[in-house]
């Protein structure tokens, strides 16, 4: 059983007479432990697909099994229990607390929930534990970008779920930003969703799921992804 089952999943939005189809019957499954990336352009409904899959918005109608269980019937309390312990988040521009350090951001996520890492040493893993004490704006846009990411790691979820993780930063430090993604699957084992527009970026995934005007256009499975250091856009 795949570990994200995602079954005939529609999300509508009203604004005022107008109704707003942002996905329309969307169904695919991702395996525990791969990384997948959710490509397609502005407005195609990406976003929508991946705050369902975080339990940050419900569907209108249709399956979101994670592990088995559908995360489309649960009540708030229990959202609020899926988003802390099983998900881990990374936006485009970063979420960071302003006044608290590096070590801070990461202690807040660490300390709601029971069995996080060692904010210290996941900070050292993805290169920050020389920047323990700064504030979020001593750092460059990457540097911040990896403490988000150690925020997320920390909590030792087993879903990372990053919205254009890299849509803020040049080529170097993006390409940066994905080998620390990539290592999250590859070598933690994490079931990684990565959401771009950006095709370049998609030949490192296991999985490519294409979405265009609210729906699944094609799901197409990579034997050989490419390891981040050959992809250049
Ligand atoms: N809360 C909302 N209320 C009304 N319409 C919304 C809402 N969220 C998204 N939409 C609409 O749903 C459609 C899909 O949006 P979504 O953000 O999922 O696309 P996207 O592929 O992530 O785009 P982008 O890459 O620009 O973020 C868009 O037409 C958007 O305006």
């Amino acid at each position: 059983m795949a570990y994200i089952d995602v079954q005939n999943e529609s999300k509508k939005y009203r604004m005022g007479d107008t109704e707003i189809i942002a996905n329309d019957n969307i169904s695919f499954q991702i395996e525990s432990g791969s990384l997948t990336v959710i490509l397609g352009p502005s407005g195609a409904g990406k976003s929508t697909v991946l705050n369902i899959l975080g339990g940050m918005d419900s569907p209108t109608s249709g399956k979101i099994l994670i592990d088995g269980t559908d995360i489309a019937q649960f009540n708030e309390r229990q959202l609020t229990q899926y988003r802390r312990n099983d998900v881990g988040f990374i936006f485009q521009f970063y979420n960071l607390i302003p006044n608290l350090s590096t070590r801070e951001n990461v202690e807040l996520a660490t300390s709601i929930i029971q069995d996080g890492l060692d904010p210290v040493r996941v900070l050292k893993e993805v290169g920050l534990g020389n920047r323990l004490d700064n504030f979020p704006s001593q750092l460059s846009g990457g540097e911040q970008q990896r403490v988000a990411i150690a925020r997320a790691l920390a909590k030792n979820p087993k879903l990372l779920l990053c919205d254009e993780p890299t849509g803020a930063l040049d080529y170097t430090t993006g390409k940066q930003v994905l080998q620390l993604l990539s290592q999250a699957s590859r070598t933690f084992h994490k079931t990684v969703i990565i959401i771009t527009h950006n095709s370049e970026i998609a030949k490192m995934a296991d999985r490519i799921i294409h979405i265009n005007d609210a729906k699944v256009r094609s799901v197409v499975d990579q034997v050989k992804p490419t390891p981040v250091a050959e992809i250049s856009w």
